[in-house]
């Protein structure tokens, strides 16, 4: 296996003085970008990081289970950043550039659905680029699920057309001639672009950070009129996001059983922290397409329910009322 080592000794101490740098992670559902943001967070040394994690769904999981920052570091913004760009996206970049606390870097995650190219111009193409300096769009692929039809999708192509550095993710899920068959593809259709291996998002940050891969020029010279325009592309690509919360707890035989038999076929990710009747801990819940997990850990809060499913043709009521049946009486 092709392995990239790189001493980390804290080469962002040294960041030169311009327009705060901005790392887009990009990446379709599921494919590992919290992952990466954490591992980013965890070890980034004697750097200030904020963070904007933007989520498709009224409750914001991912910031929940984001590991050592501080609550006033994540700027959220609920829906999709891409189709709400330049007021949400650009309120929120103002809010961190504003702080009175030195911000070293800022991570925008955005949604597994958002087509990177609108909030690139947001960045690149409004007065912000005055004050932030564009460092690269990293690009998750899931090397487990990814395949090239993927890339019928416009929203899925763009994520890969316009990630400087692509991030063949879940490495351990898959044989090396599949990743070694990933890699030749996305080095034909992407010559130049940086293109690594990781499991659980394990990265060396001096290959994702501060690389000052963004070209803005590229983007100032895009002719937009050409470009297809893919703000409806949620609707377009049939996914829907509806969430469940409750204050009652579940009883575990009775979650078991919705997801092994009555899961729908068109939940393609969902992801949750779970209370059940039978624990004393919160259970973080992940699914992505025909997997899923369920990891324990400490409460933080009152234990309560709150789980978002992402697919397309979900029946809300249905989901909705095979939950209910879940919970305790
Ligand atoms: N086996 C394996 N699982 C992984 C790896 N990276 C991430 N996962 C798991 O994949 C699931 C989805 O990971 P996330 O990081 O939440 O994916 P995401 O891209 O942020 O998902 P969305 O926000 O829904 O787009 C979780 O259960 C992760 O633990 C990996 O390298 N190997």
């Amino acid at each position: 296996m092709k392995q990239l080592i790189v001493t980390e000794q804290n080469f962002l101490a040294e960041i030169p003085k311009r327009g705060m740098p901005v790392t887009i992670i990009t990446g379709f559902l599921g494919s590992g970008k919290t992952t990466l943001l954490n591992q980013i967070l965890k070890n980034q040394e004697n750097l200030k990081v904020a963070v904007l994690v933007n989520e498709f769904g009224d409750i914001n999981i991912d910031s929940q289970l984001l590991v050592s920052l501080e609550e006033d570091m994540v700027e959220l913004s609920n829906g999709c950043i891409c189709c709400t760009m330049n007021t949400g996206l650009v309120d929120a970049v103002y809010k961190i550039l504003e702080r009175q606390d030195r911000i070293d870097y800022l991570v925008i995650e955005t949604t597994g659905l958002a087509d990177p190219l609108p909030i690139i111009l947001t960045l690149v193409g409004t007065e912000l680029r005055e004050f932030i300096a564009l460092d690269s769009v990293l690009t998750v692929v899931d090397a487990e699920y990814f395949t090239p039809d993927d890339l019928d999708s416009p929203i899925a192509l763009n994520q890969v057309a316009y990630g400087d550095i692509i991030i063949l993710n879940k490495i351990d899920l898959v044989p090396e001639e599949k990743v070694a068959e990933l890699e030749n593809f996305f080095d034909t259709i992407k010559g130049g672009a940086r293109i690594l291996r990781s499991q659980y998002g394990q990265v060396p940050l001096p290959l994702i950070l501060d690389v000052q891969l963004s070209q803005p020029e590229f983007y100032q010279n895009l002719d937009l009129a050409n470009i297809p325009n893919n703000a409806n592309h949620i609707a377009n690509d049939g996914f829907v996001s509806l969430s469940f919360r409750s204050d009652r707890p579940f009883a575990v035989k009775k979650f078991q059983v919705f997801l092994q038999d009555k899961l729908p076929v068109g939940v393609f990710r969902a992801k949750g922290i779970l209370w059940f009747k039978e624990s004393t801990r919160r259970h973080i819940f992940q699914l992505s397409g025909k997997r899923y997990d369920l990891k324990d850990e400490e409460w933080q809060g009152k234990p309560s329910n709150q789980i978002v499913f992402i697919g397309r043709s979900l029946n809300a009521l249905e989901i909705n009322q095979q939950l209910n049946n879940c919970l305790t009486r």
